[in-house]
């Protein structure tokens, strides 16, 4: 157990990380067919054995340069309280109205509890219905856990618990707010919409579309994954921030599900650079850009603005751009597909993605990135303190098919002030 807590502290999209969330993808992402793949909000099934050794990359660079920590052991850790497993498996049962297997889930010692939890609960073929039921689970598994980027956000010195869009993704929340009130790892305040009364189902917001790039600006993403409302519920809590606080909003298309959040087309990878899907943010579309600006506790100005990187542009934020795919049109979209533009940054120009982006990798490369192979920096055969800009590159070729990347796939709880 740690000595002494991790206070949350997130100002930024790129600055030195200091703690973050993982999850080893386990069975829960082999749990399905290709029937109820979509259900799952895959776009494919997955292979368990490869899909580990990949993530085996990302958390191993990640394990050298920041303290991670993985939700299974965080979950077990907290259940060992009897009141708080009581309370947890009860919420859990209640909200997916399944208290028939209460009992059975609190007979079960921790570490089981925390895995079915995740995993996925049978359903017992013991009644008439249950024999006849189609469904093979009491509990769905949680195909989505290892994108832990998306049911809980660290807003400055706060957690927010997300609103997930879709019900296969509510349990992830429910098991990061426990976490986060409970773990004696951190020591933090927690905003949750879900115990906000006046939140209406239309209000959801999901990680993946959240994007802290500057001490005052947020930049949120509008699509499937984060409604209006939901974003309307996160400047609620920003207007207790003090000073000045700019949101701004940029929409996403419904389809295809490659557009599910903004940090699929657009992520911060250094002080002045961004990564970005051009056909969506540099030429003419429909999807507009909105800037709210908030002062002492007020929504000051509400306005449209020619595009995402010229509004940023005006906030002091001018980013050069380097264009996922490189420059050809069917290269950009198959590499956005594969999540070819979600990067994560552990610091300020140190990038981790998957290797299979070719031509992302390269217009990097042009732009002064230099490519290293996560493998070397596990094996200690490369010095990072020897490259001052890099991305470091993972396998990938079945995570992507689970829909997301490198930022996707991790929580940062804390990060170091950026000196701009
Ligand atoms: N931050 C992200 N882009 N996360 C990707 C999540 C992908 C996941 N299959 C979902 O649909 O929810």
């Amino acid at each position: 157990m740690s000595s002494t807590p991790i206070v949350p502290h997130v100002t930024s999209e790129i600055g030195n990380l200091e703690a973050v969330i993982l999850h080893t993808p386990g069975p829960e992402v082999e749990n399905m067919t290709p029937g109820n793949a979509e259900r799952a909000l895959y776009s494919d099934i997955l292979n368990l054995p490869v899909a580990i050794e990949e993530y085996q990359q990302l958390s191993g660079v990640l394990n050298k340069v920041s303290k991670t920590f993985q939700v299974k052991d965080l979950l077990t850790e907290i259940l060992i309280d009897p009141d708080i497993k009581v309370s947890l498996v009860e919420r859990i049962c209640t909200h997916e109205k399944v208290l028939n297997i209460k009992e059975d889930l609190l007979s079960l010692n921790n570490k089981e509890l925390a895995a079915q939890l995740i995993e996925g609960v049978a359903l017992k073929r013991d009644s008439l219905t249950t024999f006849l039921s189609d469904e093979r689970y009491a509990l769905r598994p949680l195909h989505n856990f290892f994108f832990t980027r998306d049911a809980s956000v660290t807003v400055y010195n706060q957690i927010m618990i997300s609103k997930m869009a879709n019900k296969v993704r509510e349990r992830e929340s429910i098991i990061m707010d426990a976490i986060f009130n409970y773990s004696p790892h951190f020591k933090t305040s927690i905003i949750n919409p879900m115990n906000t009364w006046h939140v209406g189902t239309e209000t959801f917001i999901e990680g993946g579309d959240v994007l802290i790039a500057r001490d005052d600006i947020l930049i949120i993403g509008n699509g499937t994954r984060t409604s209006t409302q939901g974003i309307d519920f996160l400047a609620e809590q920003i207007k207790t921030q003090k000073g000045k606080k700019h949101i701004v909003v940029q929409q996403l298309p419904e389809s295809p599900e490659s557009f599910i959040h903004l940090d699929m087309i657009f992520t911060l990878l250094d002080r002045d650079t961004c990564m970005i899907y051009e056909p969506l943010l540099r030429q003419e579309n429909s999807y507009a850009t909105i800037l709210m600006t908030i002062e002492n506790g007020v929504v000051k100005e509400i306005s449209r603005q020619p595009g995402l990187l010229q509004c940023l542009k005006s906030l002091g934020m001018d980013l050069k751009p380097v264009p996922c795919g490189g420059t050809d049109l069917w290269q950009q979209e198959r590499e956005q597909w594969h999540s070819g533009a979600n990067f994560f940054a552990h610091g300020p120009g140190k990038l981790i993605g998957y290797a299979r982006n070719v031509h992302t990798l390269e217009a990097l490369n042009q732009a002064g990135f230099s490519i290293i192979k996560a493998a070397d920096v596990i094996s200690n055969k490369t010095d990072l303190s020897d490259y001052e800009k890099y991305v470091i590159t993972i396998e990938g070729s079945e995570l992507p098919r689970g829909g997301g990347g490198a930022r996707c796939m991790t929580m940062p709880v804390r990060r170091s002030k950026v000196n701009w």
